[in-house]
């Protein structure tokens, strides 16, 4: 058996906070090996990255899920009895009922609604002094994706809304206030969400068909039973947070715009090749730096044990990052995917493997329509300037956002 290299620290936990999404990277290339253990959380674990890791941490036959999250991630993040955490058949089935969802008919009117906002939008940003992108998307997906999920929402709630929801985003790898900020407004968007379920359910809210709302409220598992309401208002918050999320993406390829300005008129041009801006941002910039999964059965894998219910954390930043899978991997170049077929376990940011047998992001096809509208209405709907700020990416905080997110001035409509 060939001997893991190994962190040497009693535990890595405040290192890997400290380090943020370098962490595991780091590592693997102080010991040589794309796999070490650590101790995190006061527990054995086992880090690894690159494309046959990835391969291998899919697997539903090696790997499961049941508490394999870190409580300070469920509490403010993802929440609790959420798919995230569900193996098996039970898991099927509750993917099943977010993939039902995504469909293109849906995904397209998703996109549409955020056109209409994002033009509507314009003029007041024209008037308006300097707009602090990340904010002003926050607010508009949260309105544009309750709208669509048909999820009320009146406006005098909106910035309330956003607030929680980028709360709960910014929580999971930060200490202090800004963790009890997530903690806190989970519990208040589980509250209202799951009494939104009861009067759906109840008939006195009715829910659009197809709509998130209606498909999450009339859910019934396996065993015919509709989900507990709690429940029921995690899922329908597993929907609301993250296409809120997707405004870290769109800021970031608003930077990538910035700092490659050559890439705006080739995106404008070409559809493909705003495809593959997009894929680029997403390879590239930082979002979640790794999943985690416990050994469902003990097994050995390239000559190292792995013992069942050890956790192990997979470098979904290292891969798309990985020097043999993407050549000069920290230049932004997005013709890296001319002619080039990526496979389920090579760029995952959003995790990899298949979307309905496994944990992949059930948002994927989403996030890639709406990071190709935003990148269609930067280059297109609107001119704007970009004054002198602080840009810089900080790899150790979690997310890596610029520090007020990007700010934009001197907007003008082109219509
Ligand atoms: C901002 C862009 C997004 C990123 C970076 C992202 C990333 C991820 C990641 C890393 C996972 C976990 C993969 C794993 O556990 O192996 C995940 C799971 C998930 N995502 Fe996303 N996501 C995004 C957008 C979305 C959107 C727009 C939605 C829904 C509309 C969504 C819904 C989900 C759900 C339901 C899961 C759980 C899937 C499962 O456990 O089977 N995500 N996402």
């Amino acid at each position: 058996m060939a001997s893991m290299p190994a962190d040497r620290s009693p535990d890595s936990t405040l290192a890997l906070l400290r380090s943020g999404y370098r962490f595991i990277g780091e590592r693997c290339e102080r010991y040589g090996s794309d796999i070490f253990r650590t101790r995190i959380l006061l527990a054995p674990a086992i880090c690894l990255r690159g494309r046959p890791a990835a391969e291998l941490f899919y697997d539903n036959e090696r790997f499961e899920r049941a508490n394999a999250m870190p409580l300070r991630v469920q509490r403010t993040l993802t929440g609790r009895g959420g798919v995230q955490g569900l193996d098996g058949p039970e898991h099927r089935d509750r993917k099943a009922m977010f993939m039902s969802i995504m469909t293109p008919t849906a995904i397209r009117r998703l996109g549409e609604l955020f056109d209409d906002e994002w033009q509507t939008r314009i003029p007041a940003w024209e008037g308006a002094g300097p707009v602090l992108l990340y904010d002003e998307l926050g607010r508009l997906l949260t309105r544009v994706v309750c709208a669509w999920a048909g999820v009320p929402l009146p406006a005098s709630q909106v910035e309330r809304r956003a607030v929680e929801l980028h709360a709960m985003i910014e929580a999971p790898a930060v200490v202090g206030p800004r963790h009890w900020r997530g903690w806190l407004a989970r519990h208040r968007a589980e509250r209202w969400l799951a009494a939104l379920i009861e009067r759906t359910r109840a008939g006195f809210s009715p829910a659009p068909t197809g709509s998130a709302l209606a498909v999450i409220a009339e859910h019934r598992d396996r065993r015919g039973k509709l989900l507990p309401r709690r429940i029921a208002a995690v899922e329908l918050l597993n929907v609301l947070r993250p296409v809120v999320a997707v405004d870290q993406y769109l800021v970031f390829a608003a930077l990538a715009l910035h700092d490659h300005p050559a890439w705006r008129e080739r995106v404008r041009d070409d559809d493909e090749t705003a495809e593959q801006f997009v894929q680029e941002v997403r390879r590239y910039y930082p979002f979640f730096p790794m999943a985690a999964a416990r050994v469902r059965h003990p097994f050995d894998w390239q000559g190292h044990h792995f013992p069942r219910g050890r956790r192990v954390l997979l470098d979904l930043y290292g891969t798309n990052h990985h020097p043999s899978l993407w050549p000069q991997p920290e230049l932004f170049r997005p013709d890296r995917f001319t002619g080039r077929r990526v496979d389920p376990f090579e760029l995952i940011p959003q995790g990899g493997g298949d979307h309905w047998a496994g944990h992949r992001c059930a948002g994927e096809w989403i996030t890639i329509d709406l990071m190709k509208r935003a990148v269609a209405n930067l280059t297109t709907a609107m001119r704007y300037d970009i004054p002198a700020q602080n840009l810089a990416l900080d790899l150790h905080r979690m997310p890596a956002l610029p520090p007020i997110g990007l700010t934009l001035t001197n907007i003008r409509g082109t219509a």
